[in-house]
């Protein structure tokens, strides 16, 4: 292996972050002034006796446990001011750690409890974006989000609400929640609708359940990347195909081992896919819940990888190849980009 990549110079690197969640984004800081707000007393008084309500344990043993963190936060998420914060402040912290572009996902249905419609949701977190870009220089773009626990209905008023801020602030939609349970198959009519509109589609897939999903995501929802695909691995042809059709993963590896996709490092197959030419990305999921930032990511593919600098910055690259952005918009990042690897000595 090579001697070991100076944290610092992770930090600097420029970077990507194409799958963060916005309700796994939020400061334990902001929560309590939001709790403080609408006259509500939370269990704990600091920082740090809030973040275990917010943050996964080491006892994780499943998607389904990581995923009851989000009922602690979005009681908080319900109003436009909110959603602008939280949103300008996810930008905020991927500023922190070199990030030039971001796409930020959210659930518009899960925010609708204080009477916002599904086209405010959007609304507000677009303009939090807005925000954040403005201030911090970040690139900020949102997909929206469908619920595998929600009917049909619902999720294909996300769709096309989505569909018609198409270009203006929302670039994609992507289906979440409990993959065990909802197999993609139940939401075929869904995302035939996102086909129609021409939004492309990320699926989360291959993350609590087995390879084929991510074959389903790709051949019968038109998924174009996927979120996760760590079990992929199950299914060699299926490596092929997404090598093929070049199909990115937005991987998050601190996430996927919290949640079980894998047990151990040992076992994450980031090394052999991005080995057999698999347009592998790298993201965070979730930095709140998760305790993660991009930075962490990276250092832990060197660490437990051996990924070289060079090899670091060709992950970044993909990230920038696999954005939701046009054409025009990626030429000025990819320039950007590789300038910035020249002046830190990278490739
Ligand atoms: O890794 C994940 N897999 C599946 N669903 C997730 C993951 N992280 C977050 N969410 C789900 O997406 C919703 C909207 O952001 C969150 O509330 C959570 O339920
Ligand atoms: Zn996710």
């Amino acid at each position: 292996m090579d001697h070991p990549i100076a944290y610092d110079l992770i930090r600097k690197l420029p970077k990507v972050d194409l799958h963060v969640h916005l309700d796994g984004s939020v400061k334990p800081e902001t929560l309590m002034e939001l709790a403080q707000q609408r006259g509500v007393s939370l269990p704990a008084r600091s920082r740090k006796q809030l973040l275990p309500h917010m943050q996964v344990e080491d006892d994780c043993t499943s998607l389904k446990m990581y995923l009851s963190k989000f009922d602690f936060v979005l009681p908080f998420l319900q109003t436009g001011e909110a959603l602008r914060r939280v949103a300008h402040e996810t930008v905020e912290q991927a500023a922190a750690h070199t990030i030039g572009y971001i796409e930020v996902r959210f659930a518009p249905q899960l925010h609708r409890g204080a009477g916002l419609s599904v086209e405010e949701v959007i609304h507000h977190v677009v303009e939090g974006l807005r925000s954040g870009e403005r201030k911090y220089g970040v690139v900020a773009r949102g997909i929206a989000i469908c619920m595998r626990h929600h009917g049909s209905k619902e999720n294909i008023e996300v769709i096309e609400a989505a569909a018609s801020r198409s270009g203006k602030g929302i670039v994609a939609v992507d289906l979440a929640g409990d993959e065990a349970s909802y197999p993609p198959q139940f939401f075929r009519e869904v995302f035939a609708v996102s086909h129609k509109r021409g939004l492309p589609v990320t699926i989360h897939a291959g993350e609590a359940a087995g390879a084929e999903n991510v074959l389903e995501a790709v051949t019968r929802l038109g998924a174009v990347r996927i979120g996760h695909g760590v079990r992929v691995k199950e299914n060699p042809e299926l490596m092929r195909l997404l090598a093929k059709q070049r199909i990115p993963l937005e991987m998050c590896p601190i996430s996927n081992l919290q949640t079980k996709a894998v047990t151990s490092w040992e076992q994450y197959p980031i090394r052999d896919y991005f080995e057999r030419g698999i347009k592998v990305t790298v993201n965070t999921d979730n930095p709140t819940v998760s305790g993660t930032n991009l930075t962490k990511e990276y250092r832990v593919l060197a660490d437990k990888f051996g990924f070289a600098a060079t090899e670091l910055a060709e992950l970044v690259m993909n990230g920038v190849e696999a954005a939701f952005l046009e054409e025009s918009e990626k030429r000025v990042l990819r320039r950007r980009f590789r300038r910035q690897f020249r002046e830190l000595g990278v490739g």
